[in-house]
């Protein structure tokens, strides 16, 4: 059974103000626990304001390391990439940036060298933050032919390579994600996502759990943490 909570907000900005605090109380408490602070962060538009906010705040940043919950296979100069959004969000404040992807014609081999990569890390995330596009996928945890396989990777393995079917048709590339298991690893869950029509997608998707065709309703089904959803019109 799901434990979700909604967090609803006036507009983005408020949004971005909650998030970005709450955040940043993950990472202090991370690195008064731990003297470091692992983080998951997604890509997609409705991140950027909240990183806005985050990387604005003084936190120990140098203890801090981010990797993208997924990745296109493009190269990190790319203006598509997700970890270019976090370099650029994050690196003058200190922190590192961890990229997954680059352009890489296999993607079985891509998905094996963001797991090696990934592998490096100390796990678990303290904070695995999700965004949800409005097909329904999640990271890039896509509905289609190889959907499963980033479902049902075994619990070691951290990140699978995916070739979304049908591809978007504004970013018609391979990715890398994170697995659902390596999502759910997370000590911490946040969801953000805007608009009133996947506010209602997030919740059918919750309420069908396991048989939920979206891919976020099948990794949310098997979340053994409590997740806050941030919620913006
Ligand atoms: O493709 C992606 O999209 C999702 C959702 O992005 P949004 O712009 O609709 O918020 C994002 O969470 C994921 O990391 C990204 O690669």
């Amino acid at each position: 059974m799901i434990e979700a909570e909604w967090w609803e907000y006036d507009s983005v900005e408020e949004m971005a103000d909650a998030v970005a605090g709450d955040v940043g109380f993950i990472i202090e408490s991370a690195i008064d626990a731990r003297d470091a602070s692992l983080l998951a962060l997604p890509g997609g538009n409705t991140p950027g304001p909240i990183f806005k906010k985050l990387a604005a705040q003084k936190l120990a940043w140098k203890k801090v390391t981010i990797v993208p919950t997924d990745e296109r296979l493009v190269e990190v100069s790319d203006e598509r990439s997700n970890a270019r959004l976090l370099a650029q969000s994050f690196m003058r404040a200190g922190a590192r940036v961890i990229p997954i992807g680059g352009e890489n014609a296999d993607v079985a081999a891509a998905g094996n060298i963001a797991d090696a990569r990934l592998q490096d890390l100390p796990w678990p995330p303290d904070l695995v933050w999700l965004g949800m596009g409005a097909d329904g996928h999640t990271a890039s945890i896509f509905p289609g032919a190889d959907m499963q396989n980033a479902l049902d990777a075994p619990k070691a393995r951290r990140a699978v390579g995916v070739t979304p079917d049908p591809m978007p048709a504004d970013m018609p590339v391979p990715r890398v994600t994170l697995t659902r298991a390596s999502l759910l690893s997370a000590r911490t869950l946040i969801i953000t996502i805007t608009g009133a029509d996947k506010r209602a997608l997030l919740e059918q998707a919750i309420a069908d759990g396991q048989s939920s065709k979206l891919p976020i309703g099948r990794v949310l089904a098997e979340a053994e943490q409590p997740i806050d959803i941030h919620w913006a019109p």
